[in-house]
């Protein structure tokens, strides 16, 4: 029994697991929010449904979104243009374009991640993947693996269908792997390109409207391992905690159907309610065990689903302006990208950091929320411990 105890102990890591590196990547098509209706109008053939693209203007004006990049352009949509009706059957012409496409950006942002870290491809253990789409066999995972020339031998899951939680959640999957695994370096990459849900606008269909004025495409990857080899590499964050909580009836307050058209994508206008209302006791439940309960005496890197659910926040807990001024900062320069997102607001958190001075990658604070929602509802609460600068 004893040798048994021995090996397993072996087998796991001393320490906590850390972000060692992040990356990021965007399509190169910017697409500025304030001419992006006309844009809209134009290439879906939709000139004539003046009114409503008022109200598109409208809605993109209160979206708070300034710009964002986006993978279809004009050419394309003009070779494919079921993707410009509203409900046309589209899916091949969809799936053509995010199973070639979803990889080749991933693998830009995880390439950006393995140059910080500074190892070689070769010792990347494992590999986590999410995207809404492009689902495939052999799978994204394994055209990623292949894009990057990763080992035969890495260990490699794949998710899909998953929304805008799943930056968190991919911190909490690799923290498990890291920690069990010693040794392990886990790269978890996000890849969200909207192709799938891209459609025309319909009167009678506000949410799938407000749908194409918020997202935008982007892929973010991380490096996760423990006991960081001294000299080599530079821990950013430990992850001290990660978990997920279900919000009770909550399954149709946001999510989205695949179709034959593409993917739907519904919510209700009381969500940022339903999220302030539960995001307190997930944080309450996290950091008791470090005493602390005043929500301003933390860093914030929270996933910015919309404006209003950052006002919800903000008011629920009385936060400081500050602590989601990064996620608002994102948002608006990018859109909602889904799983992607957070990581981009990680990123430019530690980044504003080193700007301004700060002792720590955590605004100068020691103890942070990393902090995702998605479809279920799903709350995704990961407690982050900065490191000194
Ligand atoms: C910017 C929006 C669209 C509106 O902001 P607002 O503060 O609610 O603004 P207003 O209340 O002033 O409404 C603006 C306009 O929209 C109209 N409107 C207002 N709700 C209505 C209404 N239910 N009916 C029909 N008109 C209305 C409203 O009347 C008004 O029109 P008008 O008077 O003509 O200017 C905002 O609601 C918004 O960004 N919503 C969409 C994004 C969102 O909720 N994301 C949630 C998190 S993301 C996530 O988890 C993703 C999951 C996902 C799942 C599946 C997928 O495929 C992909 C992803």
């Amino acid at each position: 029994m004893g040798s048994l105890h021995a090996m397993r102990k072996a087998q796991r890591a001393q320490g906590p697991a850390t972000i060692m590196a992040i990356g990021t990547a965007n399509p190169p098509n910017l697409f500025e929010q304030s001419t992006y209706p006309d844009y809209y109008f134009r290439v879906t053939n939709s000139e004539h449904k003046q009114d409503l693209k008022h109200k598109f203007r409208r809605i993109c004006e209160k979206t708070m979104v300034k710009r964002r990049y986006l993978h279809l352009t004009e050419a394309i949509l003009k070779e494919r243009p079921k993707l410009c009706s509203y409900m046309e059957p589209s899916f091949d012409d969809r799936q053509e374009i995010v199973v070639e496409e979803v990889p080749k950006l991933a693998k830009e942002a995880a390439a950006k991640a393995i140059d910080e870290w500074g190892r070689p491809n070769s010792d990347i253990t494992h590999l986590v993947f999410c995207s809404i789409s492009g689902i495939d066999m052999p799978g994204a995972d394994y055209r990623l693996a292949m894009l990057l020339g990763l080992p035969l031998s890495v260990n490699r899951i794949m998710l899909y269908s998953q929304a805008c939680h799943m930056g968190a959640a991919m911190l909490r999957i690799a923290k498990d792997i890291a920690e069990n695994n010693r040794g392990a370096r886990v790269l978890a990459v996000s890849c969200e390109i909207t192709v799938l849900s891209f459609r025309g606008p319909d009167e009678h269909d506000f949410q799938a409207l407000a749908g194409q004025a918020g997202f935008g495409d982007g892929a973010a990857a991380v490096i996760v391992g423990a006991d960081p080899v001294q000299g080599v590499e530079k821990p950013i964050y430990e992850i001290m905690s990660a978990t997920q909580v279900t919000v009770p009836e909550s399954e149709k307050a946001v999510g989205g159907h695949l179709r034959e058209v593409g993917l739907t994508f519904h919510f209700f206008n009381q969500l940022p309610m339903i999220i302030a209302d539960n995001i307190d006791s997930s944080l309450s439940e996290a950091f008791q065990p470090l005493g602390i309960t005043d929500w301003n005496d933390i860093f914030w890197v929270a996933h910015p689903g919309n404006w209003s659910i950052m006002d919800a926040i903000e008011a629920k807990l009385e936060l400081q302006q500050e602590k989601l001024s990064t996620a608002r900062h994102v948002f608006a320069e990018y859109g909602n990208m889904q799983s992607a997102t957070v990581y981009f607001v990680m990123d430019e958190v530690r980044k504003r950091s080193v700007r301004e001075g700060r002792a720590s990658t955590g605004d100068g604070l020691e103890w942070g929320v990393l902090f995702g929602f998605g479809p279920g509802i799903s709350i995704e609460t990961v407690v982050l411990r900065s490191v000194p600068l």
